[in-house]
């Protein structure tokens, strides 16, 4: 979020029409939960738009960016890399130390999150490996828990800049304003 340095969410291997819906999701989780940035595969250009274009009527700052080369992003990342995966080390042992290197350092943190089998390398690059659970289940789910375990629950206060619209919460129904600035 924004009073901390960056987190950047990166989604390894997009498989068209399969992962479509998963990997919008894995955008648009990054996006409510805290994270400033998702860099997506160049063949998600889809998920990319529907991404920016939520950003654009529900407010950001948020940025959505293909890249061609995911694992030179992690790489050649110049701050922490946390992989979730259900081998890793367990969330709620390591948050407390992924939080302090971030906050410390004042150094980008990049999630790397996966699609289908993520190559032994990936594993090698992170400094940590990180388990929600040591049970498989989804890329989306793992990504919200721990965002949500690294923010330890501000992400829910986050201002959101340039919307057109607003969601009032109420008990029953929908109300939506438009938001004049
Ligand atoms: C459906 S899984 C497939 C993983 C694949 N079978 C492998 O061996 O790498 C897709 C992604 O969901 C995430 N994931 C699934 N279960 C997880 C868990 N228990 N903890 C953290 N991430 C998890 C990981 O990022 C994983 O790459």
């Amino acid at each position: 979020m924004h009073d901390d340095s960056e987190v950047a969410v990166l989604r390894l291997g997009h498989r068209p029409g399969r992962d479509d819906r998963m990997t919008t999701h894995v955008g648009l989780t990054a996006r409510a939960l805290g994270a400033d940035r998702v860099l997506f595969p160049d063949n998600a250009g889809q998920s990319l738009e529907t991404v920016a274009d939520i950003t654009d009527r529900f407010g950001g700052p948020f940025d959505a960016e293909l890249t061609d080369s995911p694992n030179a992003i992690i790489r050649n990342w110049e701050g922490e890399v946390v992989h979730l995966t259900m081998y890793g080390e367990r969330v709620e042992t390591v948050e407390n130390e992924i939080r302090a290197a971030h906050l410390e350092n004042g150094t980008p943190l990049l999630v790397v999150v996966g699609s289908e089998k993520v190559s032994f390398d990936v594993y090698e690059a992170a400094d940590w490996n990180v388990g929600v659970t040591n049970q498989p289940h989804s890329e989306v789910a793992g990504l919200a828990v721990f965002l949500d375990r690294l923010f330890e629950g501000r992400e829910f206060d986050r201002e959101w800049e340039n919307a057109d619209r607003r969601i009032i919460p109420q008990e029953t129904g929908k109300h939506v304003e438009s938001v004049e600035e």
